[in-house]
């Protein structure tokens, strides 16, 4: 059996709204109830854990009511990490449950059925698997006194979400302590030793973080 935890535990420092950005509507209905219907479409069967502070839970409950929004899912509790938020999702899910768990940005409602469908099974198949895609700008490498010098874009990939685990290993990785430079999930999985299987991203996938990219949502949506 699939899961996929939805981790919307943060803190929106970068959008300042006071809504909480995963509730800021686009084209007129939240942004994780988009995130949520994505992987519903993919698959009406996936079990959906989703990571929320518990402060904003009975304001999302509100939100499911108006919005006649019915799609079952299990509610964990954000922590003060993203990678707290992930184990707290990660509790969620029995320990002798087999199959496949998705780690998704709940500010990613574009992803693309397709890829969702490319990492749940490479990850079926290789263990992990994240989506990226090429660097289209040039890249600058800025050392600690501030100088820079270009680098080879083509030497880097840029990293999106859902990142898709073996449940086992997933709660194998999340049982380690926290570290800084765990900045995504694939991330604590490989300080295990694995190795993360890469699969090509979409492009509309992006992180919804700025006001900027409120505005770039509402064009996807318009066309
Ligand atoms: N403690 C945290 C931090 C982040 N996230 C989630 O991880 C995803 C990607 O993080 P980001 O877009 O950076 O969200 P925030 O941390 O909320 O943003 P900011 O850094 O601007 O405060 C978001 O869906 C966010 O809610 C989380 O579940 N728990
Ligand atoms: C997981 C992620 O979305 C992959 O690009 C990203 O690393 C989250 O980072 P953030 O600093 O929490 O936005």
């Amino acid at each position: 059996m699939d899961y996929v935890i939805i981790v919307a535990g943060g803190k929106g420092l970068r959008m300042g709204t006071e809504t909480p950005k995963q509730f800021l509507p686009v084209a007129g209905k939240p942004i994780l109830m988009r995130t949520i219907e994505r992987f519903y479409e993919y698959n009406p069967d996936i079990n959906i854990i989703l990571v929320l502070p518990e402060s904003q839970q009975e304001y999302w409950h509100q939100l499911c009511e108006e919005h006649h929004f019915d799609i079952k899912h299990q509610i964990a509790n954000g922590g003060d990490t993203r990678f707290q938020s992930s184990k707290n999702g990660l509790a969620l899910i029995p320990d002798d449950a087999d199959g496949v768990v998705g780690i998704h940005d709940g500010v990613r409602p574009f992803v693309s059925t397709s890829v969702i469908d490319e990492c749940y099974e490479t990850a079926r198949e290789e263990y992990a698997a994240i989506p990226v895609y090429a660097v289209t700008d040039t890249l600058r490498y800025i050392d600690q006194r501030g100088g820079g010098k270009n680098v080879m874009r083509d030497d880097y990939r840029v990293v999106q979400t859902p990142q898709t685990f073996d449940i086992a290993l997933a709660k194998q990785a999340f049982n380690q302590g926290y570290k800084a430079q765990f900045t995504d999930d694939a991330s604590v999985v490989e300080s295990l030793g694995c190795q993360v299987a890469m699969v090509e991203g979409n492009r509309e996938n992006i992180k919804i973080t700025t006001p900027f990219d409120i505005k770039v949502a509402e064009a996807l949506l318009a066309e």
